[in-house]
């Protein structure tokens, strides 16, 4: 579905000096798959995920969706980032209904989308509430569903749950898997819990510190539907998380070349 080959980037910072934030990735998502990416702060999870956006041009390297490449952002990526504010003259429903009635659907139909969309995020009853009137995880809420409403075939979540108390995140994290075990969309999602990243992945990611390089990928081998409670009593899941913990926390110093 999507082929990241070969993927550097560079920043120009300060007076000629550059940064390499990540160097020589390539990855490819299946249909259907949920990748997370882990590794140390700065290493370029964040940028990785512009990239297969389209919101940041890579320096060398490409990514293809379905054998196209990628140019520009697009409504087969929906991005769920943290510095995509909901519209705070919007409501809720205003919110969710944007993307379809940008996309030339009627007001109703646009709008009895969006209320089905926030009544499997949990939402209904909040419809004309504004941003500043929910709280953290009920924004975040209204942000999937606001992506979901134009129905990407890859969602791309960069820490959507990194702010939440543990109880909030615990269900945000149970309500992702039911909405991605009934659409099986490919998900690209980034954080920083390996805890998270077991729970909810088929294939976890770990970069190297800056600049980022794929350091291993790890194959999720867990039975789904996945139930929490067993989960933390199943002694694989207890390894891998063992294992990734030290996969990013071993890592001697790296030379910055691309
Ligand atoms: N527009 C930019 N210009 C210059 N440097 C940038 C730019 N965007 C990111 N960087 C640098 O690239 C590196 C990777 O940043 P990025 O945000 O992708 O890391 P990250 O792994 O997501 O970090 P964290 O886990 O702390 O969120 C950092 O060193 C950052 O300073």
């Amino acid at each position: 579905m999507i082929a990241i080959k070969h993927v550097s980037q560079v920043f120009a910072v300060g007076k000629g000096e550059r940064h390499v934030a990540l160097s020589d990735i390539s990855l490819d998502l299946r249909d259907g798959e949920f990748i997370s990416i882990l590794g140390p702060s700065g290493c370029g999870k964040s940028t990785l995920l512009y990239i297969v956006g389209g919101f940041v041009k890579q320096t060398s390297g490409s990514v293809e969706i379905d054998g196209r490449p990628v140019t520009g952002p697009g409504p087969d990526r929906g991005p769920v980032f943290q510095e995509f504010a909901l519209y705070p003259w919007k409501t809720v429903l205003g919110n969710v209904a944007y993307g379809l009635r940008q996309q030339g659907v009627a007001r109703a139909p646009a709008e009895a989308r969006a209320r089905e969309l926030l009544a499997m995020v949990g939402l209904s009853g909040y419809e004309n509430f504004y941003a500043k009137q929910l709280s953290g995880g009920m924004k975040q809420r209204v942000a999937i569903a606001r992506t979901l409403a134009y129905n990407p075939a890859v969602l791309l979540m960069d820490e959507p749950f990194g702010a939440l108390d543990a109880h909030t995140r615990n269900r945000l994290q149970n309500d992702l898997l039911k909405i991605w075990e009934r659409d099986r969309k490919s998900v690209l999602f980034v954080t920083h819990s390996v805890e998270e990243a077991v729970y909810l992945s088929d294939r976890v990611v770990v970069l190297t510190k800056s600049p980022g390089r794929i350091k291993e990928i790890v194959d999720i081998d867990l039975p789904r539907p996945r139930v929490r409670a067993e989960l933390l009593l199943n002694p694989r899941y207890q390894q891998y998380v063992i294992d990734i913990e030290a996969m990013i926390d071993n890592q001697p110093e790296q030379e910055e070349a691309a």
